[in-house]
């Protein structure tokens, strides 16, 4: 039998492969950072060719480097950054535009017109979610009213729509497959998460064929098969989902009341509702978590638009620090911000906000105000968001959270998961693999081909590696949390220019 499965985990900053043992412990990596297109303020694109090479590149780097050939991998999960937008000419498989990424803010005021028609409790009620441009539907809107000939051509059924996950599969299998996951369909905001198909009067409203689009699967199952010459022979293709819901799945969240963090290049809070979906009254999502056989478990979903890349702005475009790591101990040479703080909202406010139009800002800066004290408040920024998208939940569902699961690459700050926990008031608790959204693809490939029998098998593999306590008093904890919302409300009053 073979003895890996491989997670192709392309995020928003790096394109990742990590192959697992039965344990879920990871056996190689391979990883590559990509390039951010900012055309305009507000605007972010991805080059669809660079996802899809990066990700083949660092796919068979991971082979490579522990002699690995495809009779050693049994199956491949697949999870991506949602919400980002590729649209692509069925005839050549060349993207038509660059791809339109979650983060991108340039069909605000589309989205604007839409709300102003009085749809917002339509779209929610459908969808599960509010609208805003970080979904795809009004992306694939943009491209077809914007690309000189694509509303032509999609009328004629020439071009195909995709997440990144259809964007990856479709090419892993050289054309032959156009599908996504139910997972990846519920970011769209053109799925019906109840009826679970695309949604006609949706599609209709945006004036979006129902051709382009790709069929929806199970999360866990085949989708089709690696083509022979990318790995020299073929790999089913078992599993994909969203990131977020991927790392839910990873981290063994599968009952209704369990809950995860990750801290990528956002944080996405999500709690897991069981075969329920939740709707929220404090602008969280209602997600599909996965589908598995013909049962969907739902999730409620806070999401968080800059996490990490808080940390990647000090880093690129600040340069105040030279690596992310090195964040960690320059926030510590201060011993509080000495009331600074910076509100990364760099492509507007998500959860619990929804304001596209805020935008990042610094307050309380003094003549004594330090770049520590600048890094110390841009990691604390990170948690307070976080607390905020808490405290939504905790209204929502009655979330009474006994600890924080963590996992994404800024959980390996500890001074930050210190702060987490001091901010929320309860333990965080980080897993022995932080790699968790990759290992959720990884179950879930590995469960459509029996290479694990069980969600009970998988729950096993779960092992904490270390708690963070509260160590804050109340009165501290009120009084930041009091400047936070200060800072927030003043960052929305200011509005970004167009
Ligand atoms: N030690 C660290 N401290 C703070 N931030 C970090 C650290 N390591 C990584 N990051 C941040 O985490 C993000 C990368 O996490 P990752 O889970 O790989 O994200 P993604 O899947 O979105 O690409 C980057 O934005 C980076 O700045
Ligand atoms: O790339 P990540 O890990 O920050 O995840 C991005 C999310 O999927 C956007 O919804």
């Amino acid at each position: 039998m073979s003895r890996y499965i491989m997670a192709l985990d392309q995020g928003t900053t790096s394109s990742r492969c990590i192959l697992f043992d039965r344990e879920g412990k990871m056996v190689s990596l391979a990883q590559k950072e990509y390039t951010q297109h900012f055309p305009r303020a507000g605007w972010v694109e991805h080059d669809a060719m660079e996802i899809w090479s990066t990700q083949i590149g660092v796919a068979q780097e991971a082979m490579y480097k522990i002699g690995a050939t495809h009779r050693d991998v049994a199956a491949i999960g697949i999870t991506n950054q949602r919400e980002t937008t590729v649209v692509w000419d069925r005839r050549t498989g060349e993207p038509v535009y660059n791809a339109i990424v979650w983060q991108c803010r340039r069909t605000a005021p589309f989205c604007d017109e839409l709300k102003a028609q009085g749809l917002e409790g339509w779209f929610r009620a459908k969808t599960g979610l509010p609208i805003d441009a970080y979904f795809s539907a009004t992306k694939v809107r943009w491209i077809l009213d914007t690309v000189p000939g694509a509303r032509q051509k999609a009328d004629a059924g020439q071009l195909a729509f995709g997440t990144v996950d259809s964007w990856l599969i479709y090419n892993l299998t050289k054309g032959r497959c156009h599908l996504t996951d139910l997972s990846n369909a519920s970011r769209t905001m053109l799925f019906n998460i109840h009826t679970l198909d695309w949604d006609d009067e949706i599609l209709e409203k945006l004036q979006i064929p129902r051709s382009m689009l790709p069929r929806v699967c199970p999360s866990s199952g085949v989708f089709g098969f690696t083509d022979p010459s990318i790995f020299g022979g073929e790999i089913p293709i078992a599993g994909a989902a969203g990131d977020q819901q991927a790392a839910l799945f990873g981290q063994t969240c599968f009952a209704a009341g369990e809950a995860k963090n990750t801290y990528g290049t956002g944080c996405f809070l999500l709690l897991c509702t069981g075969e329920k979906p939740v709707s929220s009254s404090q602008g969280l999502i209602t997600t599909i978590a996965w589908g598995l056989g013909d049962r969907v478990t739902y999730a409620l979903e806070g999401s968080i638009f800059v996490g990490g890349a808080a940390v990647q702005w000090l880093r690129d475009e600040m340069k105040l620090v030279e690596s992310a790591e090195d964040s960690e101990y320059m926030a510590q040479k201060v011993p509080d911000t000495g009331g600074v703080y910076v509100v990364p909202a760099f492509t507007g406010l998500g959860a619990p906000h929804w304001d596209p139009y805020a935008r990042g800002a610094v307050f309380g800066l003094t003549r004594g105000s330090s770049k520590y004290h600048f890094i110390r408040a841009t990691l604390e920024s990170i948690a307070y968001q976080v607390t905020d998208v808490l405290g939504a939940m905790k209204a929502d569902a009655g979330l009474e959270l006994q600890a924080l699961r963590v996992d994404g690459g800024a959980c390996a700050n500890d001074f930050l998961m210190q702060f987490q926990s001091d901010i929320i008031g309860a333990p965080v608790h980080r897993p022995a693999c932080i790699e968790t959204t990759a290992l959720g693809a990884a179950y879930l490939a590995g469960l459509a081909v029996g290479y694990w029998k069980s969600q009970e098998e998988i729950r096993g593999n779960w092992q904490l590696a270390r708690i963070f306590e509260p160590g804050m008093d109340e009165a501290g904890r009120a009084r930041r949390l009091e400047g936070w919302s200060r800072a927030v409300a003043a960052a929305r009053a200011f509005r970004g220019e167009e």
